[in-house]
């Protein structure tokens, strides 16, 4: 499922958590991401993704497995493997009389980093924030305020962003804004990790996509694959008689004919211009082919997204 990524940037291995209560959170959760990767990690409410967070930045305790940043081990060697990562949390809770640039710059101390003008600046025009360094957070509008709170994750230079549903309760035209931002962050060369519950968001930003569900990780894919298979679909047509084997002239449509030779199964990708049905049903009838029902059924995968879906209900 996982594939091999050479000199990965986060390196989650066999990962459980199990709370004190007695409830397990997280089963044997393996995952790699590379650096500069924008990863979304999709999942219904109580998936487990806040907790995998938690894990990764060493605000909860491992029960099982190793997670190592950049080469750190965050359990054994929790302050190096906690300054590669700037953490966005959803609400910002600084004072709302500071400044833009005194709330980043002071954010930036409280990881020990010694005081770099050259750094904020950086981040601060990497979120066009710049132009409102010297206004109070208070008088900045729900984006920008969004975007300090990036900045603040950023200032002492992490490798890893984490970002917990970036959307979350904003309009939506923010969360395309949000979108920009995070699109614009690739270019900083800092790894993305974000959080949400919906699978367009998912689309919108991420190279790679995991679905967490009921604390197991079930799957992981590029991006363009996912929305291929979530894309594909089956179309059985149910003959009237026995078909002896596929017409000649139907050799250019994926189909397949079951062993009992009574249904025609044909796949096609629902995204493309054209399904190719009308045509097909068209071949068939000139052939004489005759049948008494058609049936259609989406992909395994799109049917795991409907369980999610259901289950968020
Ligand atoms: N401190 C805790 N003690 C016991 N159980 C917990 C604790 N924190 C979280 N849980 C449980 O672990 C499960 C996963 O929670 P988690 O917050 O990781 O989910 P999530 O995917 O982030 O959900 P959401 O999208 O709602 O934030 C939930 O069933 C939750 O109730």
């Amino acid at each position: 499922m996982t594939e091999t990524i050479n000199d990965p940037i986060l390196s989650i291995k066999h990962v459980g958590k199990t709370y004190e209560g007695g409830f397990t959170a997280l089963k044997d959760v393996n995952l790699d991401i590379a650096k500069g990767e924008i990863f979304a990690l999709l999942g219904p409410n109580g998936a487990g993704k806040t907790t995998l967070i938690s894990l990764v930045c060493g605000l909860a305790r491992l029960s099982e497995g190793t997670i190592h940043v950049d080469g750190h081990d965050v359990t054994k060697d929790f302050r190096k493997a906690r300054a590669k990562i700037g953490l966005v949390p959803q609400e910002l809770t600084t004072d709302a009389f500071e400044t833009v640039w005194n709330t980043v710059s002071f954010s930036r101390g409280l990881f020990g980093k010694p005081k770099d003008p050259a750094v904020i600046e950086r981040v601060l025009r990497s979120l066009t924030l710049y132009d409102k360094k010297d206004n109070k957070l208070r008088t900045l509008s729900g984006g920008m305020k969004r975007r300090v709170l990036i900045a603040k994750a950023l200032s002492h230079e992490p490798e890893v962003l984490f970002l917990d549903e970036p959307t979350a309760g904003v309009d939506v035209a923010l969360r395309r804004e949000m979108w920009n931002v995070v699109g614009d962050l690739r270019k900083t060369g800092v790894t993305v990790i974000l959080t949400t519950h919906y699978i367009e968001e998912a689309e919108m930003m991420a190279d790679r996509i995991g679905v967490i569900s009921k604390g197991r990780l079930i799957l992981v894919e590029k991006k363009d694959e996912l929305m291929r298979k979530l894309g594909h679909k089956e179309l059985t047509i149910k003959l009237q008689e026995p078909l002896d084997q596929i017409p000649d002239n139907l050799s250019g449509y994926e189909l397949e004919l079951s062993p009992d030779r009574m249904d025609l199964t044909y796949s096609y990708d629902t995204h493309a211009e054209r399904t190719g049905i009308a045509s097909l049903m068209r071949l068939l009838a000139e052939d004489g082919v005759r049948f008494r029902d058609i049936a259609t059924k989406q992909s395994s995968l799109e049917e795991i997204f409907v369980g999610l879906v259901e289950e968020k209900a």
